[in-house]
């Protein structure tokens, strides 16, 4: 626990020197980019990572039903999935890709494409891979043909998950995969390949939004901006290249490393080309976990205020790395335990912040429990109620600002010509639909959607309120 306990303090301090490093800043001006359709109206995605289940389920399927997606809909309106992937299913052994799997994933994305979701691809590890241990049960994401200890310990009695990052022989796993030792070059090119072979798979599936090129990146032996700069961009590059080599049109999406960014540290991401014809289709796709949280606070009292002023450097850190890479954002992971006091108004937090600032958001995550929508007798937990929100589910232009309580939604946008906006109205606050500020608006009550056309020029202020 000792070690644990410094790792925290570390963190505390860094986040605090990062914290004020940032607040001397001006805060960067939202992005003014956004995830598009096919018609290329903006997209506000708001749903759940599917799910942690996958990490270690023998598929390596997430453990779902096309009525676990009719009851979210049902419940919440979400229009968006991280759907969890594994390197170790996609490319069981090397360079051989598992069909059978990529036709299952698929089957769920089906699934959610019917009911007019967008699916994102998460290639996901967390740990790097089963190979860790002899019982193959603290890591997943690669496969054991790709993870070399060079017969360094991995301690199995570590206190909390993430301890296992930092043994000897995970970090090793990951340096051959980083090609810091330059002993296996080949990893990251069997990576890059993979994701090759996905695109290939879902490139004109209609479903498919994108893909999310590697779960929260842990660099080993090398951190911070060394890491991001050079190990992790050089992968990110290699795969762009092998993604638009057969898929022009999905978007991609960069996270940055998971320490240090996800509590509000700024991330040295650089900016990356995108080699298709057109406007570029990367974005960012950072993670929120407050340090305070992390460190098992509750959203109350001092730690809400702490909490609310890491919440602002992460704001203004993202925001500015989004403007880097000349990028949209995605909020790919948020979330905590509900059953904790205050953390239904801690979603609303993030769910505003998300709205001021352009970002769609994933919660983390699906999987039943005190921390999802539903706990484990699948009774609705308080997550329902905090996330069954108003929202615009695609913008007709260029979206302004966007503001929404649980009866009321106002959303600003430069009208364009590029389709009706469709907004999602929960039935909690608007038990009978709702009526638009202007426009042509017709009610669909089966679905709980406001299609409203409006002028294809100028600043609209569309201000929805219940009928
Ligand atoms: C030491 N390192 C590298 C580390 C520590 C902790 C997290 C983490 O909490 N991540 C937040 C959530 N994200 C994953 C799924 O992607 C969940 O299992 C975590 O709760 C990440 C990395």
């Amino acid at each position: 626990m000792k070690r644990a306990r410094w790792i925290v303090s570390l963190a505390a301090v860094a986040v605090l020197v990062g914290g004020v490093l940032s607040a001397t800043r001006n805060a960067p001006e939202p992005s003014t980019r956004f995830i598009t359709d096919d018609q290329g109206r903006a997209l506000i995605l708001r749903g759940f990572n599917t799910a942690g289940s996958a990490k270690s389920t023998p598929d390596a399927l997430p453990e779902l039903t096309e009525a676990d997606i009719d009851r979210e809909y049902g419940d919440m309106g979400t229009n968006f999935v991280r759907f969890l992937i594994q390197w170790r299913a996609v490319e069981p052994q090397p360079g051989v890709y598992d069909t059978k799997y990529l036709d299952k994933v698929a089957e769920r994305v089906r699934w959610y494409g019917k009911r007019g979701y967008h699916v994102l691809l998460d290639m996901h590890q967390d740990l790097w891979g089963s190979g860790i241990t002899p019982t193959g049960t603290a890591g997943n994401g690669a496969p054991v043909w790709a993870t070399h200890l060079d017969g360094l310990p991995v301690g199995t009695d570590q206190p909390t998950w993430e301890m296992y990052y930092l043994e000897p022989g995970v970090i090793r796993a990951f340096d051959h995969f980083w090609n810091t030792t330059g002993e296996h070059p080949e990893l990251m090119d069997h990576y890059a390949k993979a994701w090759k072979a996905v695109a290939a798979r879902f490139r004109d599936d209609p479903g498919v939004l994108g893909y999310d090129l590697m779960n929260e990146p842990w660099g080993g032996s090398v951190q911070g901006p060394q890491f991001e700069t050079g190990p992790l961009a050089a992968l990110y590059r290699r795969s762009i290249a092998e993604i638009r080599s057969v898929d022009r049109d999905s978007w991609i999406f960069l996270e940055p490393q998971a320490v240090g960014v996800n509590w509000g540290l700024p991330s040295a991401l650089p900016y990356f080309d995108d080699p298709r014809d057109g406007q570029p289709r990367i974005a960012f796709a950072p993670h929120l976990y407050p340090l305070p949280l992390d460190l098992g606070e509750d959203y109350t009292a001092g730690s809400k205020e702490w909490t609310d002023r890491t919440l602002g450097w992460w704001r203004e850190n993202v925001l500015r790395t989004a403007d880097r890479l000349r990028a949209p954002v995605l909020l790919g992971e948020f979330g905590l335990d509900m059953s904790r006091p205050g953390a239904s108004d801690l979603v609303d937090r993030v769910v505003r912040l998300g709205e001021r600032s352009g970002m769609g958001m994933a919660y983390w995550s699906r999987d039943p429990g005190t921390w999802g929508p539903y706990d484990e007798g699948g009774r609705a937990t308080p997550l329902v109620a905090a996330y069954a929100r108003p929202y615009p589910r695609a913008i007709g232009g260029v979206p302004v600002s966007i503001d929404s309580d649980q009866r009321s939604l106002t959303l600003t946008f430069d009208g364009d010509d590029t389709g009706p906006t469709e907004i999602y109205l929960p039935a909690a606050g608007f038990p009978d639909g709702g009526r638009a500020s202007e426009g042509e608006a017709t009610w669909d009550a089966a679905r709980r959607i406001l299609t409203v056309t409006t002028r294809t020029s100028g600043r609209i202020t569309l201000t929805i309120t219940p009928t």
